[in-house]
């Protein structure tokens, strides 16, 4: 049995997201749990003539049936940003709902890859993390923030300057996922030296405020949730290819905490340094979660005042979101 359980699975993003994951032969039961209006959803999606089964959890007291013994979670959970917001000031109400959905996540599906969507990132994992070490079950292989949208993004946009095909083009971009951390690799990806310094500073510009853009376009009607169901249904499916299928070489992006391969994260804290514990970086995905992480590379003297930039705004995020939990109620 394959479960893979989605939180928020009513939302802009759960429900394309649920939608994509349908089509996957390698689910076998797709879970659906929200607040309000998944037993619609879920019939819907039921109709689908695909392997998986689907059913519908509504509300809390149906959560831990939602979520029990779940191979997968992905939680896109939560509020989206209005126009004028930053992904932090989400953070007020999403904590705490992240929070709860790891509480059901640690006592009734402690194994599972869990996959972090809801905002802000930086933050909402440290929380899973905490929740997971007061329960005992806290494994650093396994839980995962999606940036994957990012890289979904850059692949666009700097294909849009260079020429080269967007599909196949793969640009590795690492830190957080907000604004200044969002650090785009663009001097390793071929035909990049050809761009101007300006063109350069745009296209990083761009990727690190992409969000803002579908922000704005939605205007107060939410954030990305088609693009984003894609790059989340891409992660998850490529964590299951990896930990089901047993598929060798599949490298991701993601937000983990660096303990997840001390020996791997080395080289990253040759750069940001040791007070940095989580970061998105190349990670190869195996059976266990996170097999390696690979190394960041080569990086640019541009990309270096990135870092700089980046470093302590990702520290602050990271220490206000695993002391909601350290210094909050005991769970
Ligand atoms: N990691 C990333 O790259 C991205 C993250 N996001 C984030 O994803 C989150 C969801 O965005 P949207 O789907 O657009 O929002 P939405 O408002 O359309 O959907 C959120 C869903 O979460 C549900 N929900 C609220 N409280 C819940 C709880 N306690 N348990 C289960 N479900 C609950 C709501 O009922 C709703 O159906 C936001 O925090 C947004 O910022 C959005 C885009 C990209
Ligand atoms: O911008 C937002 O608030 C949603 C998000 O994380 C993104 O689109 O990257």
């Amino acid at each position: 049995m394959v479960k893979v359980t989605v939180c928020g699975a009513a939302g802009g993003i759960g429900q394309p997201l649920s939608l994509l994951l349908k089509q996957s032969d390698l689910i076998t039961h797709l879970s659906l749990y929200d607040i309000v209006n998944t037993p619609g959803v879920a019939a819907d999606l039921s109709h689908i003539n695909t392997k998986s089964k689907v059913t519908g959890h509504v509300g809390a007291a149906q959560l831990e049936e939602a979520i029990k013994d779940s191979a997968v979670v992905v939680i896109p959970a939560g509020v989206p940003r209005k126009p004028g917001m930053s992904r932090d000031d989400l953070f007020k109400i999403n904590a705490g709902i992240v929070r709860d959905l790891a509480v059901a996540a640690a006592k009734f599906a402690p194994k599972a890859f869990m996959c972090i969507i809801s905002n802000p990132v930086n933050s909402t994992v440290p929380i899973v993390t905490e929740v997971f070490k007061q329960f005992g079950v806290y494994d650093p292989k396994r839980i995962f923030g999606v940036t994957t949208l990012d890289i979904v993004r850059a692949s666009t946009f700097v294909s849009e300057v260079t020429g080269a095909e967007a599909s196949t083009l793969r640009v590795p971009v690492v830190g957080g996922h907000s604004g200044v951390t969002i650090l785009p690799l663009l001097s390793q990806v071929a035909g990049t030296d050809k761009l101007t310094k300006e063109q350069l500073e745009k296209v990083t510009n761009r990727i690190q405020f992409g969000g803002d853009e579908v922000v704005k376009a939605k205007d107060g009607a939410g954030s990305a949730t088609l693009s984003m169901a894609f790059a989340g249904a891409r992660f998850a499916l490529n964590v299951l290819e990896a930990s089901v299928k047993g598929t060798s070489n599949i490298v991701e992006c993601t937000y983990v905490h660096l303990d997840a391969d001390k020996e791997g994260a080395k080289d990253t804290k040759t750069i940001i340094g040791d007070n940095v514990e989580y970061f998105s970086v190349p990670v190869e995905l195996g059976a266990a979660g996170v097999q390696k992480i690979l190394p960041i590379g080569q990086i640019s003297t541009y990309e270096k005042e990135l870092f700089a930039a980046a470093v302590p705004e990702l520290t602050g995020n990271i220490s206000k979101g695993s002391a909601f939990i350290t210094e909050g109620a005991k769970l």
